[in-house]
């Protein structure tokens, strides 16, 4: 049976009929959840929430059943992007199945890449967070926080034993991110990011200083959660030094900075 640009044969192919047989069935899909439509969706979700305004920002997804890589192209506006303007990669040979005219791809390619080779991410969200640029200008190598109940959203880095599932942090524990300096081109971040995956292997992010963050998780869905949770620490954190209160200090510990 011969076999369709998607990846399916061409009888399984679930691309609409003129798309079939063609590098449009890497994109062309009635899924919401299919990557070419989930990425214009969450960009728009992502803009209303200051993430990814004025063309910064964005996310690759890897579809879970083929393992193509999309890549959003290069500075556009992320809110207005559409399926058939993505690129997308063979993640074995990293050469491109779909490449769209007139457009290059993200910035942020080696780097969503650094993610998927040395995590086995499964979608990788850049933002332009300004949460995350404040927290990059209060901490110096380390963002942290403790003892928030919204911590439970986050992985621990551990697994558990039986089922193999990430075990978050609890509500007692302190989460970390590495905090690197920026550079004046987004693909020169690619070693700085590299050498914090190394040596943080639990983050699920890493802050980009006067930049934004990169977050990255096993599925989109998890991603996504983990970018929220993350913003909403970060946003928490500002408000707690301009309190004067440590973010990561002990529960009731508080009082004392607040007299
Ligand atoms: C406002 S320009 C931002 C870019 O330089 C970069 O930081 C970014 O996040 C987006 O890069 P892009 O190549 O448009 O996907
Ligand atoms: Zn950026």
């Amino acid at each position: 049976m011969a076999s369709c640009f998607c990846g399916d044969t061409v009888d399984v192919c679930k691309a609409p009929a003129a798309a079939q047989g063609s590098k449009d069935a890497l994109i062309a899909s009635s899924d919401p959840r299919h990557p070419a439509n989930l990425i214009c969706s969450l960009c728009k979700l992502f803009y209303y929430n200051n993430w990814v305004t004025g063309t910064g920002g964005g996310i690759s997804i890897k579809h879970p059943e083929t393992g193509h890589i999309y890549i959003a192209p290069s500075g556009v506006q992320k809110e207005q992007l559409k399926p058939e303007h993505m690129f997308v990669m063979d993640p074995v040979s990293k050469g491109y199945l779909r490449t769209p005219e007139l457009y290059k791809p993200s910035a942020c390619t080696p780097l969503f890449m650094s993610c998927y080779t040395q995590r086995g991410a499964g979608a990788v969200i850049h933002t332009h967070s300004q949460h995350a640029v404040m927290c990059s200008l209060i901490f110096e190598n380390e963002f942290r926080i403790a003892n928030i109940e919204q911590i439970k959203a986050i992985p621990s880095g551990q697994k558990d034993p039986a089922t193999g599932k990430d075990i978050n942090l609890s509500f007692f524990d302190t989460l970390v991110i590495p905090i690197i300096d920026n550079t004046a081109h987004e693909e020169d971040l690619t070693d700085g990011l590299q050498e914090a995956l190394q040596k943080y292997p639990g983050a699920t992010a890493v802050i980009v200083r006067r930049h934004g963050i990169y977050v990255w998780g096993p599925t989109v869905d998890k991603a996504k959660v983990y970018n929220e949770a993350i913003d909403y620490l970060l946003e928490v954190a500002c408000k707690m030094r301009q309190l004067g209160i440590p973010s990561d200090c002990g529960i009731g510990e508080e009082k004392k900075y607040l007299t």
